[in-house]
């Protein structure tokens, strides 16, 4: 039996149109207009490509977009007097910095000076604190969307045994502090996991976010388990063609052996861009003192 496949671009465009709705209520209800500002340092391809989607589905969604770009060179400085500048403006809800950040620039004491409240990336430490203490926060956009995903699957994730590879500060360890508030049972792998196709085989849900191509095989896969696949590794195209986009999961020999698993592309990479419109009107929502939001 071939796996289910989980559909990013529809249950995406769900949780957009749940944002759309909700932005409408702020607006007519509140005259709260939500904007998200992101930043782009640099001229990465890759980064461009995000920026734009992310700036066209945050006006989608009737929010307020702003888009600041800074050359790869800009000083340090000047970037951190850009974060207080946005931290200070009340139109903006929301604070992205794409990362990574050109060589030469602090990421650690970008994030740090990024106002929780407006940390819609959740990386802040006040907020990876707060989440992992069971309090509200802003959580990491990729490991909610995630979450989002498995939930289409199994609407209780209790007592599963969930594998978590990588232990990234944007993605495992932040699914890790959701999947346990879903009482699941967690387990993390990282690059010196001793023989995680055993382990793996063990798991009703694995999330791969090692940033490995293809790495999980599909003999790793207990059947009939759910795949949620994070990675996004760019591989140039065979003769000089496009660039393929690849999961950290083998789909191919994956989805004869899963449940359910999540296509690259068309999986967790557009729950992302979502989840962070989700994360822009809980952050306006708590700002302005209303209670959280039905998304
Ligand atoms: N501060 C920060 N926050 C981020 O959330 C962040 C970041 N920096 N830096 C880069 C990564 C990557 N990321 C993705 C967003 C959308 C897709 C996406 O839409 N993917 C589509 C298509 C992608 C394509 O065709 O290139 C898909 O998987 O189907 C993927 C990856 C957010 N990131």
């Amino acid at each position: 039996m071939t796996a289910r496949i989980i559909d990013g671009k529809t249950i995406s465009a769900e949780v957009r149109a749940r944002v759309a709705a909700e932005v409408t209520r702020l607006k007519t209800d509140h005259g709260i207009t939500p904007g998200l500002a992101v930043v782009l340092v640099g001229n990465d391809p890759a980064s461009e490509v995000y920026v734009r989607s992310k700036h066209k589905q945050t006006q989608e969604a009737g929010m307020a977009s702003f888009e600041h770009r800074l050359p790869a060179d800009v000083p340090q400085a000047e970037l951190m007097a850009l974060i207080a500048k946005l931290n200070a403006d009340p139109a903006v809800h929301g604070i992205l910095v794409q990362l990574p950040l050109p060589k030469g620039l602090d990421s650690n004491a970008v994030i740090d000076a990024i106002d929780p409240a407006k940390d819609v990336d959740g990386l802040n430490p006040t907020n990876a604190g707060r989440l992992a203490s069971g309090l509200f926060a802003l959580t990491p956009c990729t490991p909610l969307g995630s979450i989002i995903m498995a939930k289409t699957v199994h609407a209780s994730l209790e007592g599963m045994n969930a594998l978590v590879i990588g232990r990234s500060n944007l993605v495992g360890k932040p699914l890790v502090q959701l999947l346990l508030n879903e009482n699941a049972t967690v387990t993390i792998a990282h690059s010196r996991t001793r023989d995680l196709p055993a382990l793996c085989r063990q798991a009703d849900l694995v999330f791969a976010a090692v940033g490995k191509a293809e790495m999980v095989k599909g003999d790793w896969i207990k059947p009939g388990a759910t795949v949620i696949d994070v990675g996004i590794n760019r591989t140039p195209g065979k003769d000089g063609g496009k660039d393929k986009l690849l999961g950290d999961v083998a789909f191919a020999e994956a989805k004869e052996v899963a449940g359910a698993i999540t296509p690259v592309p068309g999986g967790v990479g557009l729950m992302t861009v979502a989840c962070l419109l989700v994360n822009t009107v809980r952050a306006a929502c708590a700002i302005h003192g209303l209670p959280k939001p039905a998304v």
